[in-house]
């Protein structure tokens, strides 16, 4: 306890001895509370772990994150990801330099030209979602369900050139549902892989309902990436968008890495977005006078439905940014590399588990006035709606992750998010069933929420 070059850090005691605190928290999906508690008792860096650090402080996106010249980057933490079905990892665990061919291979499937060829397809399910609310009109809905269900088939289109057919059933493929229950035995599974003898234990007694789990997620996966490579398509999807037909040699995805990074996306590119939405959705439903004035703006700065387009969503006022629920609720952590690194000007020894807290850091008093006050008008640029906001870090505010190794879709998922909000702003007024919902934000987190039913009854607007 006394030795450790941590040992300065403050944090619990029993923290400095052992990890267990954490892995408990983590197990009951409770780790984004349990930390933003340490962090208002201890500070904005706390040693929640032997050799884990986590910083509740913007400061540290850079330093942690971040790219500085002359000193060594902070690579993923290996020990925390499951290993890879198909023996081959995807964009966000895979080591620095297959990351960097990744990234390189995939981006231009995300540029904003890209975006722009891909907006009539994402038009098409947000249209979908108004028809379905249409026909339901003045019925009890659950906005989670529904928007997972658009944000799933849009990507589904993108990623296998075939929606998932959820808006078409209103209802989960088994696919699906199993990806969601996963979540919930994350933590333990995280618990497994981080010790190696215990993971060998497991791997021997594996329950048959974890491998079937597994094996249905890829298996689908690597079926609807085969049916849509040997059907070809026209469609600017994703496989259209990173495989010139020139394209030779290291610029060539193998066929396992077009099924581990298809996986990724169906994930990465889904709950967060559908979370963001329905995060944004509860806080506008319990802000009356916000949710009034939001629906004022996008009534009135589009002549009809047809003209709501990415473009002129862009300059909206409601909302410039997503509230402070951020989809990834905790983070994914980076590790000091061999020979340690110096992290906010504090030398930290190789293999110290480095996590930039998000919910900590959206609600830092330090970082922000009134953090947990949900008001649209603290991102707006400089002027009197702001002021009151002057001293807000909004450069702290970063639930797309920091650096080389950054959110790839974010351009996507802010302007899959505009559509789909202002066609339901424009469209629809929505109201909330309180009983049936409760407090939606008390809710579990693991990696991602475990968000609850949020029952809304929508009406359409009289035109
Ligand atoms: C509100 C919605 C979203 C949020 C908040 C979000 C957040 C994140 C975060 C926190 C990371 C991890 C970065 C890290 O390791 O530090 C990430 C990575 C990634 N996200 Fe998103 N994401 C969202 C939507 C999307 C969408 C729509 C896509 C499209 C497919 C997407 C694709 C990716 C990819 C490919 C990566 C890996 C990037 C890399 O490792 O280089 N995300 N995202």
């Amino acid at each position: 306890v006394l030795l450790h070059p941590l040992h300065d850090v403050p944090g619990p005691t029993l923290c400095k001895i052992t990890r267990m605190p954490w892995w408990i928290v983590n197990y009951k999906g409770d780790q984004v509370p349990w930390l933003r508690g340490l962090h208002a008792k201890y500070g904005p860096v706390v040693r929640y772990g032997p050799n884990d650090l986590s910083y509740g402080t913007g400061e540290a996106w850079k330093s942690v994150f971040g790219y500085e010249k002359g000193r060594p980057e902070n690579p993923k933490d290996n020990n925390t990801f499951i290993p890879p079905i198909g023996g081959v990892r995807h964009m966000i665990t895979a080591e620095q330099e297959q990351h960097t061919r990744f990234r390189r291979i995939f981006s231009p499937a995300f540029s904003e030209r890209a975006l722009k060829q891909q907006e009539p397809l994402i038009r098409k399910y947000v249209h979908q979602l108004v028809r379905y609310l249409d026909q339901t009109a003045g019925d009890q809905v659950n906005l989670v369900d529904l928007l997972n269900f658009t944000t799933f088939d849009i990507m589904g289109d993108l990623t296998f050139g075939q929606p998932l057919g959820l808006l078409d059933n209103i209802g989960y493929t088994p696919w699906i549902a199993s990806t969601f229950k996963s979540l919930r035995v994350l933590g333990i599974m995280q618990f497994i892989v981080y010790y190696p003898i215990v993971h060998t234990v497991f791997n021997w007694l594996e329950p048959k309902f974890v491998t079937d789990m597994k094996m249905e997620f890829f298996n689908h996966t690597q079926e609807r990436v085969d049916q849509r490579l040997a059907r070809g398509s026209q469609q600017p999807d994703i496989w259209n968008l990173v495989a010139p037909s020139d394209a030779k040699g290291d610029e060539v995805l193998t066929l396992k890495e077009m099924y581990a990074n298809a996986e990724l996306l169906m994930t990465a590119g889904t709950e967060t977005t559908a979370s963001s939405l329905s995060g944004l959705f509860y806080l506008l439903l319990t802000h009356p006078a916000i949710m009034e004035a939001a629906r004022k703006e996008v009534r009135s700065s589009f002549k009809s439905a047809d003209d709501i387009s990415m473009e002129g969503l862009a300059n909206l006022k409601h909302p410039r940014r997503p509230p402070s629920l951020p989809p990834v609720g905790q983070g994914i952590p980076r590790v000091a590399p061999k020979g340690g690194n110096v992290v906010l000007g504090k030398w930290v020894p190789e293999g110290t588990t480095l996590l930039v807290h998000h919910t900590s850091v959206y609600r830092s008093p330090a970082g922000w006035k009134d953090p947990d006050r949900f008001d649209p008008e603290r991102w707006l640029p400089d002027g009197p709606e702001s002021a009151k906001y002057r001293g807000d870090r909004r450069d702290w505010h970063q639930p797309f992750s920091y650096g080389p190794r950054n959110c790839l879709g974010q351009n996507l998922a802010w302007h899959e998010m505009r559509l789909i909000a202002a066609h339901l702003l424009y469209h629809f007024d929505v109201e909330l069933c309180d009983k049936e919902t409760g407090d939606w934000l008390d809710t579990k987190c693991w990696l991602v929420w475990d968000r609850k039913p949020l029952i809304c009854r929508v009406t359409p607007v009289a035109r």
